[in-house]
């Protein structure tokens, strides 16, 4: 055997102790927007979710496109700006967050899981009662003033409701479930809420066994720019506290740690521009990224 193939071979086999691990278990995948975008990565990201399903593992993939909406409403020329990694969202922006999200977005994932010879299926918080949402309510301390002050981000929904129904009946099927961040208020208005809360609520739900956040950046930084390998909740706030995490990687932490606390059992943030990530992290040693811890 020549090196290249010796080292396929201890990969494989250092790979099956993982999958027994896993067997029937539930990983939920964050896909963000901005880990998009390149063919090669998406072929390789539907590749992981697709092998995953055939080990015997169970797959829920929710996917944000944070980017790809912000692409849209600039060419209908709508403003859109961010409040705490949030997009402040109207009745006009909701309606494009719904077409980009569950429309072209959701499907495009399902397109290249079902081309690895899966059967997606594309879903959002509206189909079979899956998540019900109400109106955010987001405070936050001026670092200026210190005053606290309540954001009114419009149509950004917090999940409040998760009915695991369906998501069980696809776990006994050949049916991957990809979700988009959409759901219904009891108050009949549409609500678009992070992607990164809605995978939480979703993985707290179905008490996954993982749940990865693919982003595009190696994990959580500190201030230097270096890789925090292992983050407790206490250091997480200090680091929001004192702006070292900002913007989108806020909702990220944020969502970590509500994740623990419903009994998630793994939380980890991690660049899902490196090709195969998730197969890297589930079922190597070579697991990299951002590990949250109580
Ligand atoms: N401390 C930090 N460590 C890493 N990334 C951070 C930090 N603070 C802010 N960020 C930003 O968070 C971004 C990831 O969040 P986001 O843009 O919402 O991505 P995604 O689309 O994957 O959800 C990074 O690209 C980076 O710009
Ligand atoms: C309320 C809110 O901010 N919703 C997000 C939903 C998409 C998302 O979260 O996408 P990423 O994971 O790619 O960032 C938005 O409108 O951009």
């Amino acid at each position: 055997m020549n090196d290249n193939a010796e080292m396929q071979a201890s990969l494989l086999a250092e790979a099956l102790p993982f999958m027994q691990a896993y067997e029937h278990k539930t990983v939920v995948v964050k896909y963000g927007g901005h880990a998009m975008g390149d063919p090669a990565l998406g072929k390789a990201f539907a590749r992981d979710i697709a092998l995953l399903k055939q080990s015997g593992i169970n797959p829920i993939v929710v996917h944000g496109g944070g980017p790809q909406i912000g692409r849209m409403l600039e060419k209908m020329g709508i403003e859109s700006r961010f409040e705490h990694g949030l997009r402040v969202t109207d009745q006009r922006t909701v309606e494009i967050v719904e077409m980009v999200l569950a429309g072209s977005i959701n499907k495009e994932i399902v397109a290249l899981i079902n081309a690895e010879g899966e059967w997606a299926i594309g879903l959002c918080g509206k189909d079979g009662n899956m998540v019900f949402a109400e109106k955010a309510t987001k405070t936050v301390i001026d670092p200026d003033s210190n005053i606290e002050r309540v954001l009114d981000l419009g149509f950004v929904g917090e999940p409040v409701e998760v009915d695991r129904t369906l998501l069980d009946l696809l776990a006994r099927s050949e049916m991957i479930p990809v979700i988009a961040p959409v759901a219904p208020g009891r108050d009949g208005a549409t609500y678009n809420i992070n992607a990164d809360t809605f995978a939480g609520a979703i993985a707290g739900a179905v008490q996954a066994a993982r749940l990865l956040f693919l982003t595009d950046v190696p994990g959580v930084l500190d201030a230097n720019g270096q890789l925090i390998k292992e983050l407790s909740v206490a250091q997480a706030r200090a680091l929001i506290a004192d702006g070292t995490i900002s913007g989108g990687m806020i909702p990220k932490v944020e969502t970590c740690i509500e994740a623990l606390d419903r009994g998630v059992a793994g939380v980890v943030i991690l660049n899902g521009k490196v090709l195969h990530a998730v197969l890297l992290e589930l079922l190597t040693e070579h697991g990299a990224g951002t590990l949250l811890v109580p």
